[in-house]
């Protein structure tokens, strides 16, 4: 039996060319992540973890490297299949939210389903989903009737409709105060113990950062610590 971890990168790298300059975001990046961890990837600004998300997420192709989730080989994919494994394996929370303001909270959750083609109803399992987030009350709510803390558990109502294997929550807490994030990152937490929902979770607060199993360090491009 193959004992490759759920998550496995190995000697990735990503460069931009930027007019006549060459970007080196990521060089040379390797990192294993067990199914149903909690990680929080650290780091300063420019070190690379958004990128590295960015290509998890199957948003942007790798230069080299290679990364595979659940066995898969990410760098061997068509399009297709990466458009799929996008819609299906992994969600994506910003730190910004990014609800549709004209829709109500169920419909920003919903639309999802529309777009991945999974039927439009949100069933009783996450129904009871929804009571976890404690959103369930505010569902026909606009974005501007509900507090930052609540539109971004409609955000992660909207990432973790699909049942992805992996949520990828970039700096999920960034424009929360401390009570909002407290209840965001007990959530992640909460998701993380009850459902198995595999998180990584990118932040710049050590708090934020005390929620998750492990933190990993990324600097110039490459992990250069986990604890
Ligand atoms: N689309 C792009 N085109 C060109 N350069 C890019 C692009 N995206 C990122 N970069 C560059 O790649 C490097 C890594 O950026 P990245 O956003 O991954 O870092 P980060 O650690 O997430 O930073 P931050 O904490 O500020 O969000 C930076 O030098 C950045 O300017």
């Amino acid at each position: 039996m193959s004992k490759m971890p759920f998550i496995q990168v190995r000697k990735l790298t990503k460069t931009y060319r930027v007019g006549d300059v060459d970007v080196h975001a990521l060089r040379g990046m390797d990192l294993d992540v067990a199914k149903g961890e909690f990680i929080a990837v650290v780091g300063s600004s420019g070190s690379g973890k958004s990128t590295l998300f960015n290509i998890l997420g199957g948003l942007t192709p790798p230069s080299t490297g290679s990364i595979h989730i659940g066995g898969k080989d990410l760098s061997h994919m068509t399009n297709a299949e990466r458009t799929n494994m996008r819609k299906n394996t992994v969600g994506f929370v910003f730190q910004k939210y990014n609800l549709l303001p004209t829709l109500s909270a169920e419909d920003n959750i919903k639309i999802v389903k529309y777009i991945g083609g999974n039927g439009t109803d949100l069933d009783s399992p996450f129904q009871d989903v929804l009571h976890l987030l404690g959103i369930a009350e505010r569902l026909k709510h606009k974005p501007r009737a509900l507090s930052g803390g609540q539109q971004q558990r409609v955000a992660i109502a909207r990432a973790i409709v699909n049942r992805p294997a992996i949520l990828l929550a970039d700096e999920p807490t960034g424009n929360l105060d401390s009570q909002n994030s407290i209840a965001v990152l007990k959530l992640l937490k909460d998701l993380n113990e009850r459902l198995g929902q595999t998180i990584l979770m990118i932040t710049h607060d050590e708090e934020a950062a005390s929620y998750a199993h492990r933190r990993v360090h990324m600097k110039d491009g490459q992990l250069v610590r986990t604890a």
